[in-house]
């Protein structure tokens, strides 16, 4: 296999995820992983920031995430086929428009299929349970069944949530670099239990699965 030569910018939110993925990566030092902190105007700006100062040939928003109930369990990983804004448009007394529909661009970014299938080929090969779905990314996270309902609908096809893809998938866009998003889940999305997250087993799957990267990128 031909391995690309530039950098891979990985985009965490916290200290703990960046350390898991450096852990799998096992010094291979192509991989550049960032803690960059909690939502998308800090992600966005971080990836940027790093992008306009170097080489860089694929971007990766990874870390924990919640899961959507009988979309993705706790502890397994969601390798994003789409990246989509879910709260990113304007409330109204009939519902919720997104910017698609508002006509202000797209809250929606496709990621690029042929690479993101080589990362879950490569995760179920080394039995690691994974699947393609699409990552909402959202500025307050779930809380309630209600907001999970409401979500649900809003984009039938979601599996998991987290709070920075969009904003690291628009910064690469920008430089034209191709993204990934990959979420190891630590709670379901719904009723807010923090003491139920399973960070420690989501942290373990996030390291799991990033040991493959080495190999297929
Ligand atoms: O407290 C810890 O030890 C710890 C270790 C690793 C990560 C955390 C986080 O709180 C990470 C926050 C990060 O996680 C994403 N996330 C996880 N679950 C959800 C969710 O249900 N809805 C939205 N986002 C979620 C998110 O990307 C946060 O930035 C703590």
């Amino acid at each position: 296999m031909i391995k690309t030569q530039k950098r891979i910018l990985v985009i965490t939110a916290v200290a703990a995820e960046r350390d898991a993925i450096m852990r799998g990566v096992r010094g291979d030092d192509r991989f550049e992983v960032i803690a960059a902190g909690v939502g998308t105007a800090v992600a966005a700006a971080q990836t940027a920031k790093v992008l306009t100062a170097g080489n860089y040939g694929l971007v990766i928003s990874a870390g924990i995430g919640g899961g959507f109930a009988g979309r993705a369990a706790i502890g397994t990983v969601v390798v994003a086929d789409e990246i989509v804004a879910a709260d990113l448009g304007a409330e109204t007394p009939e519902g919720f428009i997104s910017l698609d529909e508002l006509g202000f661009g797209s809250a929606r970014i496709k990621i690029d299929r042929e690479l993101a299938a080589k990362v879950t080929d490569k995760l179920s090969a080394a039995g690691i349970t994974s699947r393609f779905g699409t990552v909402l990314t959202v500025s307050t996270a779930t809380g309630t069944s209600e907001t999970a309902e409401r979500l649900a609908a809003r984009v039938p096809e979601a599996a998991a949530e987290a709070m920075e893809g969009y904003g690291v998938a628009v910064a690469a866009r920008l430089y034209g670099v191709p993204v990934l998003e990959i979420r190891a889940i630590s709670n379901p999305v719904g009723p807010r239990d923090r003491a139920a997250w399973r960070i420690g087993e989501a942290l373990e799957s996030l390291q799991a699965a990033s040991s493959i990267l080495p190999e297929v990128l």
